[in-house]
């Protein structure tokens, strides 16, 4: 896969980083779309505010890059807090999120990354610091060692997951707030990538910017990233400007699919079809064909399938629908007739 469109940040090269930052809406106000979570989430934070109260805390999920980090930063700053950032493998033991929790001050947010996968140790240790604001410190070790609680200035957590079938239902239930996050329409799309440009200050018109969109797995993250590489080929073979064009010519020499889907998309696809007769196939033989982690396929992967019409789930399986098979320039079998 061609790095820069991978949808995992930690992939992304350190310029990308950086530009993600300077990209990433600040306020309430520059964040597109999820409407409904926007709602919801600001009617919280004005009552939580008027109370004067730490705002309940918080479950972002939904697949890569659609938004969950940029969330919780928009979060502290519309409540007018400070946050502090950790993710759930960098946490190995109670010790860790002790020194973090000891350390915020009241209402600020602890943001959680990849909190399905936190240690059940440090897991546990959370719940009573989450539910009660309180928490055991060991004191001293061998004979003389004994346990204190301390209290905590209260706090919001927020936790973000591409995976949330793998919380714990203890976890899950001392969230107050719970929200998914869904994939972003070509219209949507369209808009941040506007918007995008204007900050990085490249012309583009707004045909160019729906050709980038519609071809971004409905995803900000992946349509910000085709938006700088397509602003070169604009540079270098055109005139600068991006308009619809160049943006076709860009996104083939990247190898960017017609649709968005990614060379993982493709692979499930063509591996249902061709492998299976097209399903219905069990999610974890398809898991084993393409050599992917089960789970990723069923919560990152999937729903953009779904969503587009590619894959239907059926009681004995997965099974690829005729978009996929057209998709893929294939016949489905049994079928008669030239496809194109
Ligand atoms: N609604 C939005 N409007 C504008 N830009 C957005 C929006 N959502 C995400 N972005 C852009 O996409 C980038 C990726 O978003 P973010 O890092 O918040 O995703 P994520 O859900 O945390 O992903 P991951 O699961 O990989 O951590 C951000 O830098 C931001 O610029
Ligand atoms: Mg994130």
């Amino acid at each position: 896969m061609n790095e820069n469109l991978d949808p995992n940040k930690d992939r992304l090269n350190p310029t990308d980083k950086e530009i993600e930052k300077v990209l990433r809406p600040q306020e309430f106000e520059d964040f597109t779309g999820q409407d409904k979570i926007l709602e919801n989430l600001k009617i919280f934070v004005k009552a939580a505010r008027l109370r004067g109260e730490a705002l309940d805390h918080v479950l972002l999920h939904g697949p890569p890059g659609l938004g969950k980090t940029t969330l919780s930063h928009i979060i502290a700053n519309e409540m007018g807090v400070g946050i502090k950032i950790t993710s759930g493998p960098v946490l190995d033991k109670p010790g860790d999120l002790a020194g973090l929790l000891t350390n915020l001050d009241t209402g600020d947010i602890l943001f959680i990354d990849e909190i399905h996968r936190l240690s059940p140790l440090v897991e546990e240790y959370l719940y009573s610091a989450m539910e009660d604001f309180k928490i055991d410190i060991m004191l001293e070790t061998g004979p003389n060692a004994r346990s204190v609680q301390i209290s905590l200035n209260p706090f919001t957590l927020v936790g973000a997951t591409t995976r949330s079938g793998l919380l714990t239902s203890p976890l899950r239930a001392r969230f107050g707030i719970n929200s998914r996050l869904q994939y972003y329409d070509a219209k949507l799309l369209t808009s941040i990538v506007m918007r995008s440009a204007d900050i990085l200050k490249t012309p583009i018109t707004e045909e160019g910017a729906y050709e980038i969109a519609r071809r971004s797995r409905g995803t900000p993250r992946i349509a910000n990233a085709l938006l700088r590489r397509t602003r070169d080929f604009a540079q270098i073979k055109g005139n600068g400007k991006i308009e619809t064009e160049i943006a076709r010519y860009a996104l083939n020499a990247l190898n960017v699919d017609e649709h968005g889907l990614d060379e993982m998309d493709n692979k499930i696809l063509s591996t249902i079809i061709d492998k299976f007769k097209g399903g219905p196939v069990g999610l974890k033989t398809i898991a084993t064909a393409v050599g992917e982690d089960e789970g990723t396929i069923e919560e990152v992967y999937e729903p953009f399938l779904i969503q587009e019409g590619y894959l239907m789930r059926t009681a004995r399986g997965r099974e690829a629908t005729e978009a996929a098979y057209h998709h893929l320039g294939k016949l489905k079998s049994g079928s008669t007739g030239t496809l194109f």
